[in-house]
């Protein structure tokens, strides 16, 4: 049976919350209750400036109320500079360091306040960190599937770098649609000439989406052979960053229940799922 890795966005969920504080007990339940569905990773928090992302300025005291006693979910949390990847490593409990890269240079200093030139120093060091703390860097290829932001983009800058960032040594690559541009026919053609290339990367989807276009996107990808695609409860969030809210994150449940019918397996438990989805209404709704 084919294995599916589900990661779960509850971080990419709440930063969008811009009315409002979610207060830390309120995550922390919600998260909690995320940790008991059988997903392989939840992308829990962020380590970055609170004046950039307030929503998530709590996330070392959200860390100290979760039960990792009975999950086997691994956590990410998100970085955007060396002082972030420092403070992330200070936590045992944190598996993966996940990185926006964009190859937008107007994205990139949008979402990082760095050029595409520093970032690729910063991700070199925050590699570094990473190593020394025995923890994982996720790369999330921002703007890989189209650029609005006035830069010039094509498959081929993909390609090239993707070549650059596993030289680096990142070893999981999660390509992000981060405003939702992407086509069935672009994701298909990226994941099937870039997964044969590259055996010994995970290659991840970060798809965003309209309610109408999730499962063209998810069965490209999954046809493409990508087996690693991250969501979020019902879509709720998406990038604070990028200029159009109608697109939110890819809808787990519909992740869950196209896996399902492709035979493909992803150790979620149906009734776990359904208090998480509960929990998740809470907050967002
Ligand atoms: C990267 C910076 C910090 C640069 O921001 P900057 O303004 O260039 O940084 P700075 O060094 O000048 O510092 C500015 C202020 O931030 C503070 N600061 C600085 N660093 C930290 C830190 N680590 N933790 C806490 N505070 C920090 C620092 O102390 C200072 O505070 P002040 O002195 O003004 O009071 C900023 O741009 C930032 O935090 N950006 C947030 C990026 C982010 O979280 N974006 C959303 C997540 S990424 C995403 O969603 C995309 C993804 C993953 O889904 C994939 C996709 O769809 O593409």
């Amino acid at each position: 049976m084919r294995k599916v890795k589900l990661i779960e966005c509850p971080r990419d969920a709440m930063q969008g919350v811009t009315s409002h504080f979610i207060p830390t007990s309120a995550k922390a339940q919600y998260i909690n209750a995320l940790l008991r569905v059988g997903f392989d990773t939840i992308d829990f928090g962020s380590f970055v400036s609170p004046k950039a992302i307030p929503q998530m300025r709590d996330t070392a005291n959200v860390l100290s109320k979760l039960d990792l006693s009975k999950t086997e979910s691994k956590l990410l949390a998100i970085v955007a500079n060396v002082r972030g990847a420092q403070d992330a490593c200070k936590f045992e409990e944190i598996d993966y360091l996940g990185y926006p890269f964009s190859i937008s240079e107007n994205f990139q200093m949008r979402n990082t306040g760095k050029t595409i030139s520093e970032s690729i120093t910063i991700l070199d060091e925050i590699l570094n960190i990473a190593a020394k703390s025995n923890k994982q860097v996720v790369a999330y290829l921002s703007m890989g599937f189209g650029n609005p932001y006035g830069n010039p983009w094509n498959v081929d800058i993909v390609a090239e770098w993707t070549r650059t960032l596993v030289a680096m040594g990142v070893r999981i690559l999660s390509l992000s649609d981060t405003i939702g541009s992407s086509t069935p026919e672009i994701i298909s053609y990226l994941f099937s000439n870039l997964i044969p290339q590259y055996p010994s990367i995970e290659f991840g989807a970060h798809l965003h989406t309209t309610p109408t276009t999730w499962h063209e996107k998810v069965h490209a990808a999954f046809a493409a052979g990508c087996n690693r695609f991250d969501g979020a409860i019902k879509g709720f969030g998406g990038c604070p960053m990028a200029k159009d809210e109608l697109t939110g994150n890819m809808p787990t449940e519909k992740l869950v229940s196209y896996f399902t019918q492709q035979k493909a397996s992803t150790n979620i438990s149906a009734m776990s799922f359904e208090s998480a989805y509960n929990e998740a209404l809470k907050i967002f709704i």
